[in-house]
């Protein structure tokens, strides 16, 4: 497919390659949710091209199937139907496992915070506690393979950006909740590596797209990096100065914005 093609040379690379050549014996078996559309899409091909098998989850079957359709000379496993928004997701894991890739969000707006808790308790059920209660499930045999999970998250989780209020609040959750887990493994020997990705904006331009995105977070999660920024210079270097100057970062981050169309609350 086009797909598979257009993710061929940004596989140039030396990590690239030293990944194919290891892939085969490291990372098998592979979970991605929200694997329908974008990044988590492009994840499934690359995954698919490095010879995994790969389980991919999200609601809509048909966009599934689509997806599967690409995938059809690999082991794909789809699971159609699962949806995160109710309190206890059914645990959809059995047999071995080597990575597992939490990448779905649930639909929010991009607009002045509403007020509206309801959506904020059902963000955070679908984009934070789905994450805890799949690794919990994931994590005895993780432990076996000692394998890696992979948390994809936002410039959004990291500093305050207006207008995703609870996107952004789902997105710091899952920092905490991962960062102090990874110290537990540490203490306890655990070795389970955790990836945390931090994205700036992607979009299906040349700028940031999201086939070298989904590249950047396997290879992160087979590296077994602490966290991933893509892109780099425009994620890493807002962070540093978060560090140092906050106020100034935020002067920086909200005259990007154009609000003069957005009602206010
Ligand atoms: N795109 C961007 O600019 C950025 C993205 N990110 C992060 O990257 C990741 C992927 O983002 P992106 O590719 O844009 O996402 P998409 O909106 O393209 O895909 C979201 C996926 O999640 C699934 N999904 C949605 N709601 C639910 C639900 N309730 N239960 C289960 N699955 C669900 C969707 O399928 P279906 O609707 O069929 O269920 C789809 O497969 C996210 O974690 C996001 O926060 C971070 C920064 C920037
Ligand atoms: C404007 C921010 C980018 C700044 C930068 O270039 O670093 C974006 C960073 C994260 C974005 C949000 C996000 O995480 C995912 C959602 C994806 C949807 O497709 C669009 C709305 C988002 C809430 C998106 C909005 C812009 C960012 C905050």
């Amino acid at each position: 497919s086009s797909s598979l093609e257009v993710a061929a040379p940004s596989l140039a690379g030396f990590t690239g390659v030293a990944l194919l050549l290891f892939w085969e014996q490291l990372w098998k078996r592979v979970i991605v949710t929200g694997a329908s559309t974008g990044i988590g899409e492009q994840m499934a091909y690359h995954l698919a091209r490095m010879g995994s098998h790969i389980l991919v989850t999200a609601r809509t079957e048909a966009k599934l199937q689509k997806v599967n359709g690409k995938l059809s000379t690999h082991t794909c496993t789809c699971i159609p139907a699962i949806s995160y928004s109710t309190l206890m997701p059914a645990p959809l894991i059995s047999g071995g496992l080597d990575m597992l890739i939490l990448n779905h969000i649930g639909k929010s707006y991009f607009s002045y915070f509403d007020g509206d808790v309801g959506h904020v308790q059902k963000l955070l059920q679908i984009n934070f506690l789905s994450y805890v209660a799949m690794t919990v499930s994931a994590l005895p045999m993780l432990k076996e393979s000692e394998g890696s999970i992979v948390v994809v998250s936002s410039m959004a989780g990291k500093v305050g950006f207006p207008l995703t209020v609870p996107y952004s609040a789902t997105k710091f959750a899952l920092d905490g909740f991962f960062s102090s887990l990874r110290q537990e493994f540490s203490m306890q020997s655990v070795n389970v590596s955790i990836t945390l990705c931090v994205l700036g904006f992607i979009n299906t331009g040349k700028i940031s797209p999201k086939e070298e995105c989904a590249l950047e977070i396997i290879k992160g999660g087979a590296l077994r990096q602490r966290e991933v920024y893509y892109r780099y210079a425009s994620t890493k270097i807002p962070l540093l100065i978060r560090d140092w100057a906050a106020d100034f970062l935020d002067y920086l981050i909200r005259k990007c914005y154009n609000t003069e169309n957005l009602k206010k609350n």
